[in-house]
């Protein structure tokens, strides 16, 4: 099909509502797959403008339980929905459905698996329709990744996701297809969170170093058959033409994981763990180098800061081998009877005895004021 003859929303034939289907073929929720349905058909059809533009559209979507937000992806236009859904027994229902977007010309492709391992290779290609949209121009591809996600696996997916944007792989090897996603509200809320905020950690900073984050709306648990414990927020997230941390992905990951590892204390007692306990020159020329404050907070760094950290570990990484980056770290016991161990070593021309956060710090600000005076 030409892009000149894309079709638009849609009217599906009658269906029985949401509510008599999961009545009529005995469908109770399962607590151990985060089955919590949405029945309204305002909400979700409000769920599935949030991923608009979806005229002519392929949208991958998870979970797809009964079919509800489904619908509501063919009404607003969708041309082809590739469903991921656990539970068999929801086959009926969306195999009934697939049935009536065929007598409208589009396609509900099903595939009763799970989304933890479900690999998107050849989903999006070879279509008569060129999809794909190139990463730097402005424009999307048609393509759009959506779920009314499970609870249970919206963070490891979300991981994953986000290392496949930074790689430009899966779906978005065809350019910067958008996720219109549900999660609960507070992990949405440390998605979305900003510099000084407690709910500031790693998923801020992985997400917002990759993607345009937006709130869309918040679902309140008792919009949910069952009632969800929690509130949910709707977020979409756009890949950035170019990430704001030039790094490869898993070097920010480890970086990132590290500075966040005690957030509610020092970053030098945070980013000791990245280090080697025999290498804390390298810990004070990681300060040095980005001009970090090694007594501030991690959640007070903005991604131009955690930028600048990352590319110096980067280079210390390539400079010092591999080692460095297959460090593990070993726990902070460890760590201290190894660093106690080490009886003198010579940093930058300054003789230190054993290590402390203090005098870690001390070391940075000589060292820096070293660097700015050339
Ligand atoms: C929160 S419900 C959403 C259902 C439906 N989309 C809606 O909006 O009402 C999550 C759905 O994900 C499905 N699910 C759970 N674990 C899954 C997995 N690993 N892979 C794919 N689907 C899964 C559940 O069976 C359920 O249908």
């Amino acid at each position: 099909m030409s892009v000149s003859t894309v079709k638009s929303a849609i009217r599906l034939p009658p269906l029985p509502s949401l509510a008599d289907l999961l009545r009529m073929l005995d469908l109770r929720a399962r607590r151990q797959l985060s089955q919590n349905f949405l029945l309204e058909p305002r909400l979700l059809n409000k769920l599935a403008k949030a991923a608009k533009p979806l005229a002519g559209c392929h949208v991958l979507e998870i979970g797809c339980g009964p079919g509800g937000f489904t619908r509501e992806l063919f009404r607003e236009g969708a041309q082809r929905v590739v469903g991921v859904e656990l539970d068999r027994r929801f086959q009926p229902c969306l195999e009934n459905l697939q049935d009536c977007v065929r007598a409208a010309d589009r396609d509900l492709e099903l595939h009763f698996t799970s989304a933890v391992n479900f690999s998107t290779d050849g989903l999006f290609t070879q279509r008569e329709q060129d999809l794909s949209a190139d990463w730097h121009s402005q424009q999307l591809p048609k393509i759009r990744l959506v779920g009314n996600l499970p609870f249970n696996i919206s963070t490891p997916l979300l991981m994953t996701w986000l290392q496949d944007i930074a790689e430009r792989r899966s779906v978005w090897q065809h350019g910067r297809v958008p996720l219109v996603l549900t999660f609960q509200k507070e992990f949405a809320d440390r998605l979305l969170a900003d510099t000084w905020t407690r709910s500031r950690g790693r998923p801020s900073i992985l997400t917002q170093y990759l993607c345009e984050a937006r709130r869309c709306f918040d679902i309140s648990g008792r919009a949910f058959l069952p009632q969800a414990k929690v509130d949910v927020t709707v977020v979409r997230l756009v890949p950035l033409r170019q990430p704001l941390i030039p790094v490869p992905y898993p070097y920010v990951n480890k970086l990132v994981k590290h500075a966040f590892a005690f957030p509610n204390k020092s970053l030098v007692a945070c980013m000791e763990t990245l280090f080697p306990p025999d290498r804390c020159d390298l810990l004070i020329r990681l300060f040095a180098e980005t001009g970090t404050q090694p007594q501030c907070t991690p959640r007070e760094l903005s991604i131009a800061q955690f930028s600048d950290l990352c590319q110096a570990y980067h280079r210390m990484c390539q400079t010092e081998g591999s080692e460095l980056f297959d460090f593990t770290y070993i726990g902070k016991e460890d760590l201290w009877r190894t660093r106690k161990s080490v009886q003198r070593k010579v940093l930058n021309g300054l003789t230190v005895n054993y290590f402390t956060v203090a005098n870690i710090v001390n070391k940075t600000r000589l060292a820096q004021q070293a660097n700015q005076s050339g």
